[in-house]
């Protein structure tokens, strides 16, 4: 079922900037990833989520909602983590979250104590002075302490430190294991491939490619390290798996290594012909997104950077 839809969304801020024609739906119980470089219109994507933004053209719905006519039930309803968050300064965490609680109708704090201590949040001092990051917890917690079935989360882990960014990928885990729908925007490869299920990337307003994670894993070229044992066999084996059509990669005739790109079809193949060889040793380089999608967010021609 259908949660979260855009269907030909278009907003045109001028010069170039925006969003154009961007369609995409996030099924339930997913998380769908929104991948894309800076300025790319993911925010402008996810405020009409929000029902913040009006379409210029197209229609955005969360549930068959329309989200713009609707923006009162959204707002309430859904778990929202902005990019940037701006917070009361004069109060402290916990009055702050006692706010949240009153303005969202929350009776039992179970949830959000668990959140807190999730997150290791200190609520005791004044927002202004906790440090970034003891903010961004603080948004985090009052976001979802009302533990919202749709999570739309706008680059969540910035200002994290390294092990809250970890703590934040495992709670989206463990939401989606709940059987939440949850939408992540990121320009960090890692979070998106450790959650997603979905993955769109956007780059200047429009959706280039968007696919499935599993399927891609199908698709993709997979690249193994290998040493032979002697140089006699070393040179056989290139030979072979020139000869064969495989992807040599690297090789290092002082060394003995090999470095091997074969598609999934032809891994059998692959695998007959080194039965034969002595290998000493063997193993698989792990499949990254970033290097998969690299050539989407560099703005660089050949890579070389260009001025115009
Ligand atoms: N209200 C607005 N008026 C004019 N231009 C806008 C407005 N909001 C966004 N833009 C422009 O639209 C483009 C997309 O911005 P958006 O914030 O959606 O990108 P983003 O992908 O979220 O970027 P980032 O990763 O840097 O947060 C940018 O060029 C931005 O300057």
């Amino acid at each position: 079922m259908t949660v979260i839809s855009l269907q030909h969304v278009t907003k045109d801020y001028g010069h170039g900037r925006g969003i154009f024609d961007v369609s995409f739906n996030v099924e339930q119980g997913t998380v769908y990833g929104f991948l894309g470089p800076n300025g790319a219109g993911k925010t402008t994507a996810i405020r009409h989520i929000m029902g913040f933004s009006k379409p210029e053209k197209g229609i955005v719905t969360v549930n068959g909602l329309d989200c713009w006519t609707n923006a009162k039930t959204i707002q309430e309803n859904l778990g929202y983590l902005p990019g940037e968050v701006a917070l009361p300064e004069n109060l402290t965490g916990k009055q702050f979250i006692q706010m949240m609680m009153d303005l969202r109708k929350v009776k039992d704090d179970t949830h959000c104590k668990k959140l807190m201590e999730f997150f290791d949040l200190d609520a005791s001092g004044k927002v202004k002075r906790m440090s970034l990051g003891m903010k961004r917890k603080l948004a985090i917690v009052t976001a979802f302490m009302h533990d919202p079935d749709v999570l739309v989360l706008d680059e969540p882990t910035s200002g994290l430190d390294p092990i809250m960014q970890q703590r934040f990928i495992d709670f989206v885990k463990l939401e989606k294991k709940r059987g939440k729908t949850i939408l992540l925007s990121s320009h960090i490869f890692t979070e998106i491939d450790a959650t997603c299920d979905e993955i769109s990337i956007i780059k200047d307003g429009y959706l280039i490619s968007s696919f499935n994670k599993q399927e891609l894993l199908k698709m993709t070229e997979k690249v193994f390290n290998l040493t032979v044992q002697n140089a006699m066999h070393y040179m056989q084996l290139v030979q072979m798996i020139e000869s064969n059509g495989f992807n040599l990669l690297f090789k290092n005739e002082q060394t003995n290594e090999l470095q091997i790109g074969c598609y999934p079809n032809d891994l059998s193949k692959l695998i007959k012909i080194l039965a034969d060889f002595p290998i000493s040793s063997f193993n698989e380089v792990p499949f990254s997104l970033e290097k998969h999608f690299m050539e989407f967010y560099d703005r660089r021609v050949g890579g070389e950077i260009q001025w115009q």
